[in-house]
């Protein structure tokens, strides 16, 4: 008898887009289907990774260099996968993480501006073959985003960043999506949220079976 397959998602966009919102639609709706899944994050998802997240998301009194940020999302990333990820596709549960490499090149490609085929390379040398089966992209404006964010908390080291790192992080998110779009589903993270989760469940239902 063969075990049915685990699906990998990931939840992506920038900052305020609606991903913790969302998630809980997207478990719910996973439970409700009798679906075993595995909910997690990056940076994070075990004890080591996020102690990563921690320290990258902290502020701090020097400038983190791009590259050592890489490198350590990367880290984060390498065990992510060996203690959590692999596992759970492997006994055929589903896998939700917010956020996964598609930030990095976001992030530390659009936003840092750091070349894409370094990232290009740690993706290969961390995961090998291993990509998500489907990245459902929350896409809003940043300066409404920021805003949203703003009325959960404290900002980040990365909330911190100026307006124009964010749209340079937007559309290298949309670069990424225009080039794979049977991977990709971008919804319209400024509609209302009862339209948003309409969207993500047709997205949900076409993972099934
Ligand atoms: N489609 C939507 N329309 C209006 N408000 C929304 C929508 N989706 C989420 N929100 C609101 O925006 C705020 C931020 O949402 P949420 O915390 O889910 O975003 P996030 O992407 O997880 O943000 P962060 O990365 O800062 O944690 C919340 O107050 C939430 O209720
Ligand atoms: C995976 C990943 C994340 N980041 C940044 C993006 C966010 O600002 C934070 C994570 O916080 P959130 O709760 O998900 O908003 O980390 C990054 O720069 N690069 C990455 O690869």
């Amino acid at each position: 008898m063969s075990m049915a397959r685990g699906r990998f998602i990931t939840l992506e966009g920038g900052e305020g887009v609606g991903k913790s919102t969302n998630l809980l639609f997207i478990t719910d709706w996973m439970r409700s289907r009798g679906i075993e899944f595995v909910q997690t994050r990056e940076p994070g998802g075990t004890p080591l990774a996020e102690q990563l997240r921690a320290l990258l998301l902290e502020h701090r009194e020097e400038t983190v260099d791009p590259t050592a940020e890489l490198l350590m999302v990367f880290a984060a990333r390498a065990q992510h996968l060996a203690e959590v990820i692999r596992p759970a596709l492997a006994r055929g549960a589903w896998v939700i993480c917010d956020r996964f490499t598609d930030a990095t090149y976001a992030y530390q490609g659009g936003g840092r501006g750091l070349d894409l085929s370094l990232i290009a390379q740690l993706e290969q040398t961390v995961q090998g073959p291993l990509r998500p089966d489907r990245v459902l992209l929350l896409d809003l404006d940043p300066a409404q985003g920021l805003a949203r964010a703003a009325t959960t908390g404290a900002a980040d080291r990365f909330e911190s960043e100026r307006l124009d790192f964010f749209q340079k992080v937007r559309e290298a998110y949309l670069a990424r999506a225009d080039a794979d779009p049977g991977r990709y589903a971008v919804l319209d993270a400024a509609r209302p949220l009862a339209e948003v989760q309409q969207r993500l469940e047709v997205e949900l239902q076409s993972l099934l079976g």
